[in-house]
């Protein structure tokens, strides 16, 4: 640990370098004026040399220059000096001298003629709490880091678990909603539906003759037919909590919350032109030359003794019409 000693004498350096060496202190500079002091602190001058870091600073009240009681003042006045403990040297202790000192920023104070005993148990009891305070500063700013590293760990969980969430909640081939998500957020819509009394519909699609399309094309290619069909089908649902999930194989389905029968029509109407758009090619048996899908709608206001699962299978039966009568079109559920 470093001591800055500050006295126009220097018997005076010459006698603490000896005391101090008796503790093992060799980390000394000496200094014989204010002025010299504060350009080795860095509070005057150019920064040349920079400035030195000190951690005990013995000060001769009597300098030639600045009364060594300023001298404190000005150097516990640099926050950067707070901490650094100032003891004041003087052959001066009368009451009025050292209360100056003290409520300059001095700690403590040693007599002149200097005594090595008092000298030696000031600076050890100083260095100490020094020292001390130096590993309380670095463990704080340690936390601090800490804490801010783990602001960070926990943005980057987060941000991993809201794409896990969404992972979980797609379907891999098309990236549109699984069959878990769909059961769950229609589970969901239907209670919101039934606590305020609301519409609800459901659309089931299905792409029609798609086994035939399987063995015309191959199973790849009914794959990418399969995601295209997916597509054109987000394109229709894009009001907020519509949404397209994939039901099972090629069948798909789109619940539209606060929406009656006439509404959820339309929108059936849509997807089977959007489809229509996509313009491709099913050559195989019994299809009309272009993919199609054929859809079942139902809607209702959701009853407090009904299930939602009344409204699939009511969307259910009116797709099973669909196919029966004659694929690419929409039939409604009538209850
Ligand atoms: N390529 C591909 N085919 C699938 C997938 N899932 C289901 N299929 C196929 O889709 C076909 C569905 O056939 P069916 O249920 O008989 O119905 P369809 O041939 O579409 O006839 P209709 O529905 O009556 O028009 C089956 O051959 C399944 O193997 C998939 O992920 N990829």
């Amino acid at each position: 640990m470093k001591i800055l000693i500050v006295d126009d004498s220097v018997h005076v350096h010459r006698q603490l370098q000896v005391f101090l060496a008796v503790d093992g202190y060799s980390d000394l500079v000496f200094v014989s004026s204010a002025a010299e002091a504060f350009r080795c602190l860095g509070l005057e001058g150019d920064g040349h040399p920079p400035p030195i870091s000190v951690d005990l600073i013995l000060m001769d009240i009597e300098l030639d220059d600045i009364c060594g009681i300023e001298v404190t003042r000005r150097i516990k006045g640099e926050p950067s000096f707070t901490d650094v403990p100032v003891v004041m040297v003087t052959a001066d202790t009368s009451p009025e001298s050292l209360s100056k000192a003290f409520e300059a920023g001095a700690v403590d104070y040693i007599n002149k003629p200097i005594r090595k005993i008092e000298l030696l148990a000031r600076v050890r009891s100083l260095l100490r709490l020094r020292q001390e305070t130096l590993t309380r500063k670095a463990w704080e700013a340690d936390l601090v880091k800490l804490a801010a590293k783990l602001e960070h760990t926990n943005r980057e969980l987060q941000h991993a678990n809201e794409t896990l969430a969404r992972i979980a909640a797609s379907d891999g081939l098309t990236g549109v909603a699984n069959r878990r998500y769909f059961d769950k957020t229609l589970a969901q819509e239907w209670r919101r539906a039934q606590r305020r009394e609301l519409d609800i519909a459901v659309l089931m699609l299905d792409i029609d003759h798609f086994k035939r399309y399987n063995d015309t094309y191959g199973h790849q290619a009914g794959d990418a037919c399969i995601c295209q069909v997916a597509n054109a089908l987000t394109s229709v649902a894009r009001r907020a909590g519509e949404f397209v999930a994939r039901y099972g194989g090629e069948e798909f389905a789109i619940v539209l919350p606060e929406t009656d029968l006439l509404g959820a029509t339309l929108v059936a109407q849509q997807a089977l032109a959007a489809i229509a758009e996509l313009g491709l090619p099913h050559a195989g048996q019994g299809a009309s030359g272009q993919v199609t899908i054929s859809i079942g709608v139902a809607s209702r206001q959701a009853r407090q003794n009904e299930h939602w699962e009344s409204l699939i299978q009511a969307a259910d039966e009116a797709l099973y019409l669909a196919k029966r009568q004659g694929r690419n079109r929409l039939e409604v559920a009538e209850h």
